[in-house]
């Protein structure tokens, strides 16, 4: 769902990169904690699945699409495929809940029925069931965080990114809003989460990959804030039998998106002295099974 492989990103004018040689991969419905001190590249990394920041070596697929080859106007279509939740929700501030959160699907063109039928269906789930009429103000930090992410969620995206959500509320509300993100994962969402509160991440115990100064330091497959003894995830080329069906599609989704921009593949043997115009493309790459780590 997620892959990034020997990605780095420095931003102009810097002199250590942001993002230093990350290879990972996210399988769909996966939750995974993205931790680590501020300045460690956690954001950096959730922008560029989003793909509003360019990688500056490497090359990210993300729902089938490789970032590197997708056209500015294939963008807004990759987004629609992903929820994005901000620490300050972001909510609009002279808009009621409904108002809020029907906002998101208006903009994709939804029906009136369909808007009708689904906000307060994504406001049950979240737990504001019958505060569709509020106001932002009128409503707690925990509540609105509820909302925006009714928001991000409310077009059933496969992926739902979270940048520091819980960084203006208390332990409490917190975990609250992440135990709200885990049940958005298990309707299948893909949930990605940036945090660096120990708390939160200690109390539910999945997958945590762990950042600093951009270099990736640990990923357990379940684990505390600081656990893990893994140095880096090791990706290994799949064999195409070997890979399971959803990365398949993606192959295939990148092979269509790459025939789109640059035309048709050429046949395998023909040319073959000319020079290879996308080197490195394939094959894809999985991550290799890290061995359990011991906790500190
Ligand atoms: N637009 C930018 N231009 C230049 N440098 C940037 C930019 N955005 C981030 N950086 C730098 O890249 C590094 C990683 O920043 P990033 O925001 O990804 O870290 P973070 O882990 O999300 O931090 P925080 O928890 O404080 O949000 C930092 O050194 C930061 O100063």
């Amino acid at each position: 769902m997620i892959l990034f492989e020997n990605v780095t990103k420095t931003y102009p004018r810097t002199q250590r990169p942001a993002l230093d040689d990350v290879s990972l991969e996210i399988t769909r419905g996966e939750f995974v904690f993205v931790v680590g001190t501020s300045g460690s590249g956690k954001s950096t990394l959730l922008q560029l699945v989003m793909k509003e920041q360019d990688v500056t070596a490497g090359r990210i697929l993300v729902a089938g699409r490789e970032l590197g080859l997708l056209a500015d106007r294939k963008v807004p279509a990759l987004r629609r495929e992903i929820g994005f939740v901000f620490q300050d929700f972001r909510l609009l501030p002279n808009k009621t809940v409904h108002q809020n959160v029907a906002y998101a699907l208006q903009v994709l063109g939804a029906s009136r029925a369909r808007i009708r039928q689904t906000v307060p269906e994504t406001l049950e789930l979240v737990g504001l069931g019958g505060m569709g009429k509020r106001l932002p103000h009128q409503l707690s930090g925990g509540e609105q965080q509820r909302v925006a992410i009714a928001r991000a969620f409310v077009n059933r995206p496969p992926i739902l990114l979270a940048d520091e959500p819980t960084g203006n509320l208390d332990p409490d509300t917190s975990l609250e809003i992440v135990k709200l993100l885990e049940r958005i994962n298990h309707t299948g969402t893909t949930v990605v989460m940036a945090t660096h509160d120990t708390a939160t991440v200690n109390a539910m115990q999945k997958r945590v990959i762990r950042l600093d100064r951009g270099l990736l330091v640990a990923d357990v497959e379940t684990g505390d804030y600081t656990t893990g003894s893994i140095p880096r995830v090791v990706l290994e080329p799949a064999q195409p039998d070997d890979l399971p069906d959803p990365l398949q599609a993606e192959a295939l989704d990148a092979v269509e998106a790459y025939e789109e921009e640059e035309g048709e593949l050429p046949p395998i043997g023909r040319d073959a002295d000319a020079p290879i115009a996308r080197p490195e493309r394939f094959p894809l790459f999985r991550r290799r099974q890290p061995e359990r780590s011991t906790t500190h």
